[in-house]
């Protein structure tokens, strides 16, 4: 068993894992408890939208669903977007309204538009930024929403085609043409229509000059989706990851048997699309002809000595939970209109409440509100504890709707999608941004770029440990969303088994645990039989228990997860293998995140998430999950994030005329003479000028010495001769005194030769270049 992206691993696993796979369709029939209870995976609590939202379009939580049948639904097309299987095809002329109370056309537009999280009667912030109406409000306002949702609707029908500007003219009247091209070039590109993997939007050559160049820092999700956005708008971008594949977050793992005949894909960061409809990630889904896979309700709990959950009891409980947070609800409300800015954790309110109204007070009431807080705390990757009770759930009233859904093969195919033609950079772990008027200079272990503009899209956790310099420092307003934004933890132990004995029929079955610490330990399994390609069972650790999970050790937690799983089945007569292997994730202590995804903490609110989105001189974007304050945590908040970035920078590169300084994002293109260098050197002595490496300060760093052999000498003018040395050795012939000297230590001592300019090496032009951009920037 493994540990992802950490070095533990633990013996080889138990024979029994030659047992050859069972065939899913003759696999045990459903763990019992037949009269399954109600949908409960309540992501977060929901407000209702505050108008016209229809019932299909609000959804509940992470892994929910409206299905109770026991066979696993996959999707089609038609099923993928609800809404718009209200419309009708083909387009024609608007109608007001259904003369029999049926939606019109302009409503169903209107719906789908609100899906994607447009309102209903008013422009989006983006909107008004990109000026799309010359005055706002008023008719023209009206009318451009209506063109914007008709442009938007048509073009969600029809996802794997471009739609031209022309064509969605065809079903407006001509006196509205202004509104059409406004309207249609906003949706392009903010990425709300023609966008994505289909053959219709396959990357266009970049033109040459490109409109600028531009360095993307990370190659997750959003980090993907605006390069591909930004190659389309005709930008050069090369994009810069710290680990060796794409993906961050999002990472599908293959786990097989020995021999390979038992195989199946282990999602161990993103893994359910929360609500399908409106989501982008959808629209891949669409275009790829991906299926999607509906999770299904149906989700048995059982006490710790395997029983399951009395029904009337768990619908009990859950209805009690749900009332305790109805009532924190309220306390925010009248708090929030009092003293505006107190904020208190959401579990201390939730335990206020239950003690108060004396809620789940049996034994096993209790260890069902323990299940529902640890899924709680699954759903925000924090504890409790750490949750403001004030704006926990800010995002609640633009969470997608529909059903939730995986992706059979897990969504590595997303990525691999999206990574396509890409010019990624493995292995390049950024260490320093700087930026001034002239560009941006991004430092990593070894090379420096330069480009006209970055687009940080590293995790919160990577901004609050501070592994990246800014230079000069972010604003404070930024650094301080930083630090108040939460950044929390979930992780997860993938078990590939030689066959499936929990049973087909089921996505989810949760466990309940009498020490309330522990109720984050294996709450959810999850069950990717019917999509991962074998018999795969995913285990939760949330809350508390996630924190600890980074320290136990994996042999440790591999009995603890069989020890539960024993306690399920073993009093029903099933045998529970041991798993042919097992990855358990490290999420919190992998570097290049520190945690899983941003939640909102104590004294933190969604104002913090646009801060963090604000842009730092137009040279500087930032995007990833915890950007993007209507959908953060989530795979879809950052790929959205990046479209958003990118058309950002698309407005920024017009509005400051920025042109492309560079033909390639390389430092080596620059066009400086050793000369003007060596002007101001970082030191020099006698005869001796240093130029230090600009990406690093260590004392072992590679120095360029220059040397000049006097006229006297050649009899022709100053003859320069280089060497490569150590900062130290340089401090060294720097401390003694006569040149003599010192070229006798650095032959002698240090053994190194002096040569001409050309004798440098691949490592001499890799630290000039790095020394011509630093010089060309500061
Ligand atoms: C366990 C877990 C379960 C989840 N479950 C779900 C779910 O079911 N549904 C859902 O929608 N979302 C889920 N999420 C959240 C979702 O995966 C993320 O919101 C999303 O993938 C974030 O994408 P991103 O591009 O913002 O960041 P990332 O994917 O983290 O991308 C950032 C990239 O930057 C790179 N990087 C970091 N530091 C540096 C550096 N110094 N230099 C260069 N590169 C660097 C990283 O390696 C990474 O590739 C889950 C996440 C986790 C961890």
């Amino acid at each position: 068993m493994e540990t992802e992206d950490a070095s533990q691993s633990t013996p080889p696993p138990d024979p029994s894992h030659s047992t050859p796979p069972s065939d899913p369709s003759q696999s045990t029939p459903p763990a019992e408890n037949p009269e399954s209870p109600p949908a409960r995976k309540r992501r977060r609590r929901r407000k209702q939208f505050p108008e016209m939202v229809p019932s299909l379009s609000v959804r509940s939580l992470r892994p929910q669903s409206t299905s109770r049948s026991g066979t696993a639904p996959l999707y089609n097309d038609s099923m993928i977007d609800e809404l718009l299987q209200l419309q009708p095809r083909p387009p024609r002329r608007r109608s007001n309204a259904g003369g029999d109370g049926s939606l019109s056309d302009l409503d169903v537009e209107a719906l789908v538009a609100l899906s994607v999280g447009f309102a209903s009667d008013s422009l989006s912030e983006d909107e008004i930024l990109s000026s799309v109406v010359p005055t706002l409000a008023g008719p023209i306002q009206s009318n451009y929403i209506i063109v914007r949702n008709h442009i938007l609707s048509r073009w969600r029908s029809t996802v794997s085609s471009r739609l031209s500007e022309s064509h969605a003219m065809e079903s407006i009247r001509s006196e509205h043409k202004n509104l059409v091209s406004s309207a249609f070039s906003f949706l392009s590109s903010h990425g709300f229509i023609n966008f994505g993997l289909a053959p219709a939007f396959r990357l266009p050559a970049v033109p040459s000059p490109p409109r600028a160049n531009v360095v993307v820092i990370g190659a997750g999700i959003a980090g993907l989706a605006a390069a591909r956005q930004l190659i389309t708008f005709g930008f050069k971008v090369a994009i810069l990851e710290a680990r060796s594949r794409p993906g961050g977050r999002v990472h599908t793992r293959k786990m097989c048997s020995d021999d390979g005949s038992i195989v199946a894909a282990a999602d161990l960061g993103g893994s359910v699309l929360t609500g399908i409809n409106g989501n982008p990630l959808g629209v891949l889904a669409r275009q790829l002809g991906f299926p999607l896979h509906k999770v299904r309700d149906v989700c048995p709990l059982y006490l710790p000595d395997g029983r399951p959950v009395d029904t009337a009891t768990d619908s009990r409980v859950e209805t009690a939970f749900n009332q305790l947070l109805d009532k924190a609800c309220k306390l925010r409300e009248s708090i929030l209109e009092e003293f505006q800015s107190v904020d208190v954790s959401l579990g201390t309110a939730l335990e206020a409440f239950r003690k108060a109204h004396g809620v789940a007070e049996t034994p096993e009431e209790r260890m069902l509100l323990n299940w529902h807080l640890a899924n709680l705390e699954y759903a925000n990757a924090a504890l409790l504890s750490d949750l403001s009770m004030a704006y926990w759930d800010q995002d609640d009233p633009y969470e997608m709707g529909g059903d939730h859904c995986f992706i059979p093969g897990g969504n590595c195919r997303f990525v691999r999608a999206l990574a396509e033609d890409i010019p990624i950079f493995y292995n390049q772990t950024v260490s320093r941004i700087h930026y001034g008027c002239d560009g941006v200079l991004v430092y990593t272990n070894d090379q420096a770029f330069h480009a006209d503009m970055a687009l940080c899209t590293v995790p919160l956790g990577v901004l609050k440990k501070g592994s990246i310099v800014f230079d000069p420092e972010l604003p404070p307003p930024k650094q301080d969303a930083i630090k108040r934004l939460g950044f929390g933890l979930l992780n997860k132990v993938a078990m590939l088994f030689p066959h499936d004995f929990w049973g087909g029929g089921i996505d989810t079955f949760g466990h309940l645990t009498e020490d309330p610490r522990q109720r984050g330990e294996f709450f959810l399994f999850y069950s990717y039989t019917s999509v991962s390609g074998g018999p795969l069972l995913v285990a939760l650790v949330a809350g508390e228990s996630a924190i600890k999970f980074e320290n136990s050790s994996p042999v440790e937690t591999v009995e603890r997860v069989l020890g539960v799983l024993r306690g399920i089945f073993t009093p029903k007569g099933i045998e529970v293998p041991a798993p042919i292997q097992v990855v358990c994730t490290r999420w919190g202590s992998d570097k290049f995140t520190y945690g899983s995804y941003s939640y909102v903490a104590i004294g933190s609110s969604g104002d913090d998430y646009d801060v963090l989105a604000e842009p730092v001189g137009d040279r500087v974007f930032f995007a990833g999950e915890a950007t993007n304050r209507k959908y953060p945590a989530t795979m879809h908040g950052a790929l959205l994030s990046g479209f958003r970035e990118a058309a950002n920078i698309s407005r920024a590169a017009k509005r400051s005329s920025i042109l492309s300084t560079t033909d390639r994002v390389d430092c080596r293109e620059e066009q400086l003479d050793l000369d003007d260098l060596y002007q101001n050197p970082d030191l020099s002595f006698g005869s001796f000028s240093v130029l230090y490496d600009p990406c690093s300060s260590s004392s072992d760093s590679i120095s360029l010495l220059r040397v000049g052999i006097g006229e006297r000498k050649t009899g022709s003018g100053l003859l320069y001769l280089y060497a490569l040395i150590s900062k130290r050795h340089v401090m060294e012939l720097h401390d003694i005194d006569g040149d003599a000297r010192r070229l006798s230590l650095l032959y002698r001592n240090f053994g190194t030769k002096l040569v001409g300019r050309d004798g440098l090496g691949s490592l001499g032009e890799n630290l000039l270049g790095r020394i011509k951009i630093d010089f060309s920037v500061s």
